[in-house]
């Protein structure tokens, strides 16, 4: 096994709120002494195999495990032009002509960079700080360590998150707010914008400074209040409890955006509940109840002329490497027909989803207020839900969904996640 000493302090660790601690947030250039391991540090070790190679240990300060470096990883994940477009972010290199039985000839220091010839003639350098943040160690096995740090909320304890609102004007002119945006999505699930002129052209531009408009069956920029053009309940003025939208999309969108444009009437008061705050209560109220309903798949649908989505998955999803609660499907207007339960089990599915329910009405874990003209609203689909009161009168919804992958591609371009 060969040994290589790095002495020298770590990369800065990140503040990102999401991020993992121990990524670095940017390659900080480090001054690193590297000191060659002295010869009985220096092992080879014999019966060489493809699952058991030479590793290349590199031990970094103030940490007792080295970090190791198999030579057919480090091969792959060269950055130099030939093998790494830097333009594109795109690996240039066929695996296949990744050598099985490629091997380090020799390697050296400089600064932050670790230099390795190869076998094959090949040379290569590396940031050490890159290495640390993007291998098993650095990146999988601390995210799967990672803990949460969402704020979550009830009726009472959102009104003490003491947000700053944020206008209109400021939102159209300070590149800097969108991080805060994005920031208070991602940490309590929602954010305001005040004062927007409640035209059709104003709303769209708020939209589209924040985040590309997804395209979905109810279109791009919708409007309900005026139309039945999509037959939903949405679309009506009855009662809606609440409810995370697209529970039948194979990805349910991301995020919701509401501007009520117009109202004259009565009735309407909007309400949003903390999913994950109701996840954490039943998990404490009835643990059985919430690891069934993250195991147990449920089928949603959504029919109108012309269409059929249809999607499975169970209520509370987990990231597949944290394991921590990741997004509620909770409709339960869209359910399909239940199939997936076999009718003798039936009885503790009906007990189960109704706990959840209770919870997810309790009159405590609902925030209440009027969406108004001039009021902006960003929801996060996978964790909040919202309803509203009916209402009689005359009221114009404008709105339309980021999707998932477009709003976290952004909070992740701002360094909120990684
Ligand atoms: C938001 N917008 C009015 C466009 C659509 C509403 C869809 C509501 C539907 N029941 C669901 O849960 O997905
Ligand atoms: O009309 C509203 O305020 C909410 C509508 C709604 O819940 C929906 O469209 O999913």
């Amino acid at each position: 096994m060969s040994i290589l000493k790095f002495k020298s302090i770590l990369p800065k660790l990140s503040s990102g709120i999401l991020r993992n601690t121990l990524l670095p947030t940017k390659i900080v250039p480090l001054k690193i002494l590297c000191k060659y391991s002295s010869g009985s540090n220096l092992q080879t070790q014999e019966n060489e195999h493809y699952d058991r190679p030479k590793l290349l240990n590199v031990h970094l300060p103030n940490t007792s495990e080295p970090l190791k470096l198999h030579p057919i990883w480090l091969r792959d994940h060269c950055r130099c032009p030939e093998c790494y477009n830097d333009v594109t972010c795109q690996r240039n290199n066929d695996i296949l002509k990744l050598s099985d039985q490629i091997a380090i000839s020799t390697y050296s220091q400089s600064d932050d960079l670790l230099h390795i010839c190869w076998s094959d003639g090949h040379k290569s350098s590396y940031s050490i700080p890159w290495l640390v943040s993007n291998t098993y160690d650095g990146k999988y096995k601390a995210l799967q360590e990672e803990t949460d740090r969402l704020t979550t909320w009830d009726g009472t304890t959102v009104n003490l998150l003491g947000l700053e609102p944020i206008s209109h004007q400021r939102l159209m002119s300070d590149d800097k707010i969108l991080r805060e945006i994005y920031r208070r999505v991602i940490q309590y699930g929602f954010v305001k914008i005040e004062q927007v002129p409640p035209t059709k052209l104003d709303t769209s531009a708020v939209i589209e400074r924040i985040c590309r408009m997804s395209h979905t069956v109810f279109g791009k920029f919708w409007e309900t209040g005026t139309n039945f053009d999509h037959k939903d309940t949405g679309y009506l003025n009855g009662y809606l409890e609440a409810h995370t939208d697209n529970t039948y999309f194979t990805e349910a969108q991301g995020l919701l955006v509401f501007h009520c444009t117009h109202f004259d009437g009565t009735g309407c008061e909007s309400f949003l509940v903390d999913g994950f705050h109701v996840a954490k209560q039943l998990k404490q109220l009835d643990p059985s109840a919430y690891g069934y309903l993250s195991k147990v798949n449920m089928e949603s649908e959504y029919i109108e002329p012309g269409e059929h989505f249809s999607s499975w998955g169970p209520i509370f999803r987990h990231h597949p490497v944290s394991h921590k609660l990741e997004q509620i499907r909770f409709n339960m207007l869209d359910r399909s027909p239940l199939s997936s339960i076999p009718q003798e089990e039936v009885g503790t599915h009906y007990r189960y989803l109704k706990t959840m329910a209770t919870l997810v009405k309790k009159k405590e874990n609902e925030y209440r207020f009027r969406l108004s003209p001039g009021t902006v609203m960003i929801i996060d689909n996978w964790r909040l839900l919202h309803g509203r009161e009916s209402y009689q009168g005359e009221r114009v919804l404008r709105g339309c969904y980021y999707s998932r992958s477009d709003f976290m591609s952004k909070a992740r371009h701002y360094g909120i996640i990684s």
